[in-house]
């Protein structure tokens, strides 16, 4: 882990899912927003995006036995302000009382930089606007987006040309469709897999290997399939932006050649920081 120097302007912004939370220290210089990466002696060129100089992902219960006090420490105590957008009301006030000490702005749907236009921007996941405050950072000027986030559930999400976020799908991950089988099925196993790893065969000759089978390509297949409803409905191509712990395992199944497609590992951190200012 590199040395972070500490700066007033240090952002820790986290993103609460329902499985992991997700924290990023965004670190500005000089009132730009840069990475802590260097290239020789000098930082590389400001991105598009904002990209943390660290990060850690972790469970709540991870996080509360002392992951969170021990990667704060190892970032060097810097006390940054904080942004939190959460998508899970216990787990956010779980965090808050860990870091109480801390200036924490908790972000909402309906104050975000961004257009929602949707029927109820109250209800919209922070998460899913965050990710598209985002990608309207990465998008070309004129062209519309979807963003996909394969978290705990599945969102895909249209945004328009102007950069309205207009809504989307939601519907179950991989892991959480696995043991919805689990739970309500007598003789389906809850399937262990931590990282889905290389696309499995679409004929599994057991029942494990079947239900892999269907919740990989199941994903991949509704994937596709709202894109290209999502695309039918737009003038122009839009860019694709992926993101969440399970898209590294789909992202090359979904594109193609008329379909660019991007992974963004970091995309729901980076939105949160440039909602909280980062580089305002
Ligand atoms: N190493 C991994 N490889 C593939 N998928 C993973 C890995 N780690 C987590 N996942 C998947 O990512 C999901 C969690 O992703 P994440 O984006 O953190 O979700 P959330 O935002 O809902 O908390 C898990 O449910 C699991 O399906
Ligand atoms: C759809 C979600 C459950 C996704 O959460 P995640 O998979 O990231 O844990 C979350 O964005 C949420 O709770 N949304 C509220 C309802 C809505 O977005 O309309
Ligand atoms: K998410």
């Amino acid at each position: 882990m590199s040395n972070t120097s500490s700066s007033t302007t240090d952002l820790l912004a986290i993103d609460v899912g329902n499985t992991r939370v997700k924290l990023g220290l965004f670190t500005s210089v000089d009132g730009g927003c840069v990475t802590t990466a260097l290239s020789g002696d000098l930082p590389i060129a400001a991105p598009r995006l904002p990209e943390p100089a660290e990060t850690l992902a972790s469970t709540l219960d991870e996080l509360i036995a002392g992951a969170l006090h021990d990667w704060l420490q190892a970032i060097g105590d810097v006390r940054p302000r904080i942004a939190l957008a959460s998508v899970s009301r216990p787990a956010e006030e779980a965090l808050a009382a860990l870091l109480s000490h801390y200036d924490v702005q908790r972000m909402a749907s309906e104050t975000a930089p961004i257009t929602l236009r949707v029927d109820e921007p109250t209800r919209i996941g922070v998460d899913r606007v965050m990710a598209a405050v985002a990608a309207n950072r990465l998008r070309h000027d004129g062209r519309p987006a979807i963003v996909v986030d394969v978290g705990t559930a599945i969102t895909v999400d249209l945004i328009a040309t102007d950069g309205a976020l207009e809504g989307g799908a939601i519907l179950p991950g991989p892991t959480l469709a696995a043991r919805a089988l689990a739970e309500k099925t007598d003789r389906l196993p809850d399937i262990q897999f931590g990282d889905l790893g290389d696309a499995p065969d679409a004929v599994g000759r057991s029942t494990e290997p079947a239900i892999l089978a269907g919740v990989f390509w199941g994903a991949v297949g509704a994937i596709r399939e709202l894109i290209a409803r999502q695309r039918d409905r737009l003038t122009d191509a839009p860019q694709v932006f992926l993101t969440g712990g399970a898209a590294p395992s789909v992202a090359r199944l979904i594109g193609g050649p008329d379909l660019s497609v991007r992974c963004v590992p970091h995309l729901t951190l980076a939105g949160v920081a440039l909602a909280a200012g980062v580089d305002r």
